[in-house]
């Protein structure tokens, strides 16, 4: 089992040099444009709560290519959303998406978007997809989904999971050649050249229906708005990812002011806690 010492644990001030700020000569290209192809006739909801995150996270413009019949719903909540096909600089993939149920057009599309090469997010019912990856790929699963992901290389079972996380973090990303961003009370981050971060800052009112969701939508903003670096160094996912999970942690504690929250709650509340961890206050 992996030397709890090796882990470091992420905090504001690592975090602070992952926020993209804009400048004078920034136009909503140069910032970055995040494809996202996620949500379900069974899940619109995840679609809507990954956009609504990237969106307060900061970054040039979404793009939204998943389903029709889900778009409307996406649009209803953000008419700032494109939905027509165009270039991209980051995906985010699979939430409220379930692979049981994708057609061959989706799947289709999905493989598109995984070829072009592009900073990718895959999440929920994209994670089966991480052998197609190419470049910088960060997985974002749960712990009953890495089970099941490692399922077929005489994986763990949930509890195994459950129980030492952090081990079974590493052992995805080498196994899967990717980062994993592996959720939970503790969120663990692990990449295949040995970096291995955690947050364990997040109150436990996050643990409700959607903010997983969430997580993917500001994860997917932090590599639209950073494709440039990772281009050249995918190894800077792994701060990404857990900037990303810092950041929802601290949105979730500060929607929460101590009482319950609702996973909307903690998109609406990113911009302030970045504003607040850009001026090196509380965060
Ligand atoms: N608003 C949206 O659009 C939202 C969309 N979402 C999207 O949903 C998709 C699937 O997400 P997920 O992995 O969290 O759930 P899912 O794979 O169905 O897990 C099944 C497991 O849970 C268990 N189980 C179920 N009920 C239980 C109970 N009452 N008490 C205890 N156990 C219970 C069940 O056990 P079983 O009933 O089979 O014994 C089984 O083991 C994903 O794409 C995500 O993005 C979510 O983010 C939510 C908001
Ligand atoms: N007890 C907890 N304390 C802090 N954060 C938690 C806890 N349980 C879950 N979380 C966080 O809440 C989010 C839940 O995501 P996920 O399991 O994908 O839910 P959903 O599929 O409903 O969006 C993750 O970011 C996870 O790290």
């Amino acid at each position: 089992m992996a030397d709890a010492e090796e882990w470091i644990e992420w905090d504001v001030a690592r975090a602070r040099d992952w926020i993209a700020v804009p400048r004078s000569d920034d136009d909503k290209y140069s910032r970055g444009v995040l494809g996202v192809i996620t949500g379900s006739h069974d899940y619109p909801g995840a679609a809507v709560l990954g956009v609504e995150a990237a969106m307060r996270t900061g970054v040039g413009m979404v793009r939204y290519t998943g389903p029709r019949a889900v778009a409307g719903a996406v649009l209803a909540r953000r008419p700032e959303v494109v939905t027509i096909s165009g270039r991209v600089q980051a995906w985010l993939l699979g939430s409220g998406m379930n692979p049981a149920r994708r057609t061959l057009v989706l799947s289709g599309e999905l493989s598109q978007a995984i070829g072009e090469g592009h900073p990718i997010v895959l999440d929920a019912g994209a994670l089966d997809l991480v052998g197609e990856t190419h470049g910088a790929a960060v997985i974002t699963p749960h712990y009953r989904e890495l089970a099941a992901l490692l399922g077929g290389r005489k994986g763990p079972t949930v509890e195994e999971v459950a129980e030492n996380p952090g081990e079974w973090a590493i052992r995805a990303a080498e196994a899967l050649g990717a980062t994993v961003l592996l959720k939970g009370a503790v969120t663990h981050i692990a990449q295949p050249d040995g970096i291995r971060l955690t947050v364990s800052s997040s109150p436990g009112w996050l643990a409700t229906a959607g903010t997983g969701d969430v997580l993917g939508g500001v994860l997917g903003a932090l590599l639209a708005t950073h494709h440039e670096v990772l281009k050249y160094d995918p190894s800077k996912l792994a701060p990404l990812s857990a900037t990303a999970a810092l950041l929802h942690g601290l949105a979730a504690r500060r929607a929460s002011g101590g009482g319950p929250i609702a996973a909307l709650d903690v998109a609406q509340a990113i911009p302030a806690t970045i504003a607040a961890l850009l001026a090196r206050s509380e965060g």
